[in-house]
């Protein structure tokens, strides 16, 4: 995660950075070419204004007899062109009907030059190719007046747009490799000349074409960034060339303005991001070797809480915030490990006397059954059942019968063996299961039983109190093939049987696998009732 946030960190700054870059590139190019283009307009706009003031002068300078003269006006026309090279491509007079006054026909008249002229004004005529040259003219027009100040013919000259101080500029106003400019007639919808001759004398694109062109022929003025006519995407800036109506446009791909920031991108990535990736891959390897413990941990514990392993403590390998962890797990694990101990001890135990349960019994039971039936040899259930232990309960109380039933507990434990089990399964009944016996089975139990009547008889004090209970016992020997429950079953008849027998005796029931207590069969007892069957101490 953090080594994610980390990339995603770096690519970001890296692109924030290119991208202020970009904004701040942008910005100073275009005021280079808002600086450029107004350069170039003012510079076309005092040039055209040159001419007009020299054809100016020499429309006020032109004798008036001369009008009526077309050979000495011719020569006088040519005489003057020839002492200024302002308009190469001839001059020509026109009287008011549009007549030649000159007699040559140097050009074709232009009709707004003419027209404008002949209102009293110096005009510019509409841009024209010249014939028999790559290079485009410009028409002017200037009044011819009479002593008496009135219009009386027009005096025109054509320029040579690509001459040079002229319109030069856009041939040789290339910016960068792609950029150049252009200078445009909004009236005559007609790019007057380009640094792409190919542009030169063309009709500008149709509305829609390109939005900031759109703009500046509705007369904006400053710059933006556009998408041409070709789909180029630009940085333009556009200025007026007020004498004419024109505007220039300088224009740069943004691709070429933006180089720096490409070329500076290709830098990094170049130089820079090996380095980078190093360091992001040793930062990655150096987490992934301090995540590693953890991870290793976090794995042992889903499988110790999927329960396909036990709960073991995990390995401590490093002794940092890590090895902390993992030793405040394995605390936490040794804790679980002793509640889990207590909740098996108390779902298997008896509280009260620290026995095993009904539970536990059962499970003993299986066990011995399992391994008497397999010629383990025969097996005893013996079920015992206190006599008189409600009364003990009624008159001393709760208590000293609890005391009473752990007492009882304890004598019952020291009269067996290790490997036999002493049960508590109710309120003041238990049961042993014994097996292994050095003697006959049958003796060997009932000399227990009988051991067990006198242990439980011995007077308990509680209290300063002498208090005496007795214990009915039912046995049950078996030598294995019976079922636990109906094994306990029988031992808890023969036990019901010694309590109507007299109490404080035993009852030993015969088993067999199908007939638990054969009628045929007497049980032994040690019961008085039952003296006459069997004898009463074995
Ligand atoms: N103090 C104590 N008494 C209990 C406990 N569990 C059961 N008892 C009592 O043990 C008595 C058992 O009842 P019985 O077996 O009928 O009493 P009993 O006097 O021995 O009767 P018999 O078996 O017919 O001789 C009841 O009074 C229960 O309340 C225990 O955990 N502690």
């Amino acid at each position: 995660m953090g080594l994610a946030m980390a990339t995603v960190g770096t690519a970001a700054s890296y692109f924030q950075l290119t991208r202020f870059l970009r904004e701040d590139l942008t910005k100073s190019v275009a005021a280079q070419q808002t600086a450029l283009a107004e350069y170039v307009a003012r510079d076309i706009d005092s040039y055209l204004d040159e001419r007009l003031q020299f054809l100016g002068r020499l429309a006020a300078s032109l004798p008036p007899e001369l009008l009526s003269q077309p050979a000495p006006l011719a020569a006088w026309l040519t005489r003057h062109a020839a002492l200024s090279p302002v308009f190469p491509l001839g001059l020509m007079v026109l009287d008011r009907s549009g007549q030649r006054l000159d007699g040559t026909a140097a050009f074709t008249v232009d009709p707004m030059a003419f027209g404008n002229a002949l209102g009293g004004q110096p005009a510019l005529g509409r841009p024209i190719k010249m014939a028999g040259s790559p290079n485009a003219a410009l028409p002017m027009g200037t009044p011819i007046r009479s002593p008496a100040g009135e219009v009386v013919a027009v005096l025109l000259g054509t320029a040579d747009l690509a001459a040079e101080g002229l319109l030069g500029h856009p041939d040789d106003g290339r910016v960068g490799h792609a950029g150049g400019l252009l200078v445009v007639s909004p009236r005559d919808r007609l790019f007057v000349a380009s640094t792409d001759p190919a542009m030169s004398l063309k009709p500008t694109p149709a509305l829609g074409v390109n939005l900031l062109h759109d703009r500046a022929m509705t007369g904006f003025r400053g710059n933006g960034i556009t998408i041409n006519a070709k789909g180029v995407e630009e940085i333009s800036a556009i200025a007026s060339v007020p004498l004419s109506g024109w505007f220039v446009v300088a224009r740069l791909p943004v691709a070429e303005a933006l180089a720096p920031v490409a070329r500076m991108q290709h830098f990094i990535l170049k130089q820079r991001a090996p380095a980078v990736l190093a360091v992001l891959v040793l930062i990655g390897l150096i987490v992934a070797w301090l995540l590693s413990p953890l991870l290793k941990a976090a794995r042992q514990a889903e499988k110790m809480a999927r329960g396909e392993m036990p709960l073991s403590p995990l390995q401590v390998v490093r002794d940092d915030e890590i090895g902390h962890l993992t030793r405040a797990f394995n605390s936490l694990l040794a804790k679980l490990g002793e509640q889990q101990a207590e909740l098996e001890r108390l779902a298997h135990y008896d509280i009260l006397t620290g026995l095993p349960n009904r539970k536990l019994l059962d499970d003993r039971l299986r066990q011995m059954l399992a391994c008497s039936g397999q010629g383990g040899g025969p097996m005893a259930v013996l079920y015992l059942d206190l006599d008189g232990f409600k009364p003990l309960n009624d008159t001393f109380g709760h208590d000293a019968g609890d005391e009473a039933l752990r007492r009882i507990a304890k004598r019952l434990l020291a009269l067996v063996g290790s490997t036999d089990t002493v049960a508590r399964i109710g309120g003041d009944e238990f049961v042993l299961l014994l097996a292994g016996f050095d003697a006959p089975a049958e003796q060997a139990v009932q000399r227990l039983a009988q051991r067990c009547i006198e242990a439980i008889g011995e007077p308990l004090h509680l209290d300063s109190t002498e208090i005496t209970v007795g214990v009915s016992i039912g046995i049950v020997l078996t030598e294995g093939g019976a079922a636990p429950k109906a094994l306990l079953a029988a031992a808890d008849e023969a036990m019901y049987q010694a309590k109507q027998g007299g109490r404080s005796c035993y009852v030993l029931a015969p088993w067999q696998r199908d007939r638990p207590v054969p009628e045929a069969a007497r049980p032994q007892s040690s019961c008085e009732s039952c003296v006459a069957a069997v004898p009463a101490r074995q």
